[in-house]
């Protein structure tokens, strides 16, 4: 498992401090078992007013962003309402299996607050769904961080997971 490389792409900065400080501590905790990247990029404005023509625009711009912060050799999972959901054990299976079996270098991607472009749900390589809630972006890396950071302690057979 030490070998597994994961990257977090989330477009926009996280403003809220009790945010960016839930993150820097499943980061933190994270250290001891593999690297993980937060990577932010530029988010496009996207007021109310925006025809449905203006918020693919601004999907496709973002993407654009999201895509340059992949490489080719990354497995990339997108956050995606309608995506797959598993639960927390399969979850904790699939990443050890990526690791084990030749993906190492696993790259999480979460939406801007429209959500994620076609051209970054194609280069996906698998989706993960939390439910059918939205959640709002900024939060959804910090529930996303929990995750990983319990599909470690799983695979660790640590007491963390009940
Ligand atoms: C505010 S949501 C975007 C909502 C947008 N209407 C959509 O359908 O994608 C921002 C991003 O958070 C992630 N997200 C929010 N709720 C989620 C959920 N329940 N499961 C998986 N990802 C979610 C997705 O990556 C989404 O693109």
């Amino acid at each position: 498992m030490n070998n597994v490389h994961i990257k977090v792409i989330g477009v926009g900065k996280i403003k809220e401090k009790y945010f960016t400080a839930g993150i820097a501590e499943y980061q933190k905790r994270l250290r001891a078992f593999a690297k993980v990247d937060l990577v932010q990029v530029r988010d496009e404005k996207a007021p109310e007013s925006l025809s449905a023509a203006e918020m693919e625009q601004v999907k496709a711009v973002e993407g654009a962003r999201i895509l340059e912060k992949i490489k080719d050799s990354d497995w990339v999972i997108a956050l995606a309402i309608e995506g797959k959901q598993r639960d927390s054990e399969v979850f904790a299976k699939e990443i050890a299996d990526l690791g084990t079996y030749g993906h190492p270098d696993i790259t999480f991607v979460i939406g801007g607050s429209l959500g994620l472009s076609p051209a970054v749900m194609q280069r996906a390589n698998d989706t993960l769904s939390f439910g059918k809630l939205t959640l709002p972006h900024q939060l959804m890396r910090l529930v996303l961080m929990e995750q990983i950071y319990r599909a470690f302690m799983i695979n660790a057979g640590r007491p963390y997971h009940k």
